[in-house]
């Protein structure tokens, strides 16, 4: 099966109340073992890739190693640009036969926003690719840049009704309180759902999407601690938010920091564990199986996308 864009994926989990994942990829153990889930859970998948992760693994690897996931499950897979912030990587990913792009141009004002992603649009749509936007800013590092609270603002509803509406983009990333990383919280969790329905009421049968949606399992931050981490305080979105998120017209959630966190603490145990090793396949391997009960524990019990294909 060739790579798909997500357009029947969304609509089918719109319509079902459900929601994709949507995994950051940065090299293959990850990819494998976020694929190996899906197949296990039959679910469909969005494989993204940040500027990142294209400098960390080269863009031509990142592809080739889709490209033998999809060969290996023969599952719909979107390939995906995560916060692309210019025209022009956008151009790059589409013409590398990325399905989905991310304009992430949420911190130019509204009306350059508009501008900047009707050319991305324009230019995709013309390839059959789907474009991803974001309407409002998180808090949290995104790549080099690092918004701080006082920078961050939610998605003012009418605005996003408009902003759809001016460009024609396909999916929209909207800012009710998650952030990215793994300190989102520093009291109790807590997302804007008031703001969230009425986003989705203006915009209904439209796919939203949530960035900064990792959990942040505290089994998981103490596996790393206890095999010599240091993450205090980490707090993410619990899971129940995220399930009424995706009753409430959001078909994509972003998940990036509970992969890390799950394969920092397997590789951290292993290799503290067995002293004596110097095979990387030991710890990859540990980190590799990590990356798979995550993303399985995630697409059967928080996204509910198990058995939809
Ligand atoms: O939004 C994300 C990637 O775009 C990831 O968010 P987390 O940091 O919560 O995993
Ligand atoms: O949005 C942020 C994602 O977690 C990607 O992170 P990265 O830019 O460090 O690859
Ligand atoms: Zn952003
Ligand atoms: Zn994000």
């Amino acid at each position: 099966m060739p790579l798909v864009t997500s357009k029947e994926i969304f609509q089918k989990a719109y319509d079902g109340k459900y929601a994709i994942g949507a995994f950051n990829v940065n090299n293959m153990e990850i990819i494998q073992g976020i694929v190996d889930a899906a197949k296990e859970e039959s679910s469909p998948l969005i494989l993204q890739v940040s500027a990142g992760a294209r400098k960390y693994a080269n863009p031509h690897y990142l592809k080739k190693l889709v490209e033998a996931a999809i060969l290996d499950t023969n599952l719909p897979i979107v390939l995906h640009l995560d916060h692309g912030d210019s025209f022009e990587i956008c151009k790059q990913c589409i013409d590398d036969g990325f399905t989905s792009v991310m304009i992430d141009a949420s911190h130019h004002p509204f009306e350059e926003n508009i501008s900047i992603v009707k050319k991305v649009v324009e230019y995709a749509h013309d390839k059959g690719v789907v474009v991803e936007a974001e309407l409002g800013r998180l808090a949290g590092i995104e790549d080099a840049v690092n918004v701080s609270d006082k920078d961050a603002t939610f998605t003012n509803p009418d605005e996003a009704a408009e902003f759809v509406e001016r460009t024609g983009v396909d999916s929209l990333a909207i800012a009710i309180g998650t952030s990215h990383g793994a300190y989102k919280f520093k009291g109790e969790p807590n997302l804007d759902f008031e703001r969230l329905e009425t986003i989705s009421k203006l915009l209904p049968n439209f796919p939203l999407v949530l960035h900064g949606a990792s959990t942040v399992l505290p089994e998981f931050v103490d596996l790393c601690n206890q095999y010599g981490g240091d993450i205090p305080g980490a707090k993410g979105v619990p899971e129940d938010m995220l399930r009424r998120a995706a009753q409430q017209g959001v078909c994509k959630i972003n998940i990036d920091t509970d992969l890390r966190l799950a394969m920092t603490a397997a590789i951290r145990k292993s290799i503290i564990e067995d002293p004596k090793n110097f095979d990387p396949r030991k710890y990859l391997g540990a980190g590799r199986t990590a990356i798979k009960d995550m993303v399985k524990h995630k697409i059967a019990n928080v996204l509910g996308s198990s058995n939809t294909i």
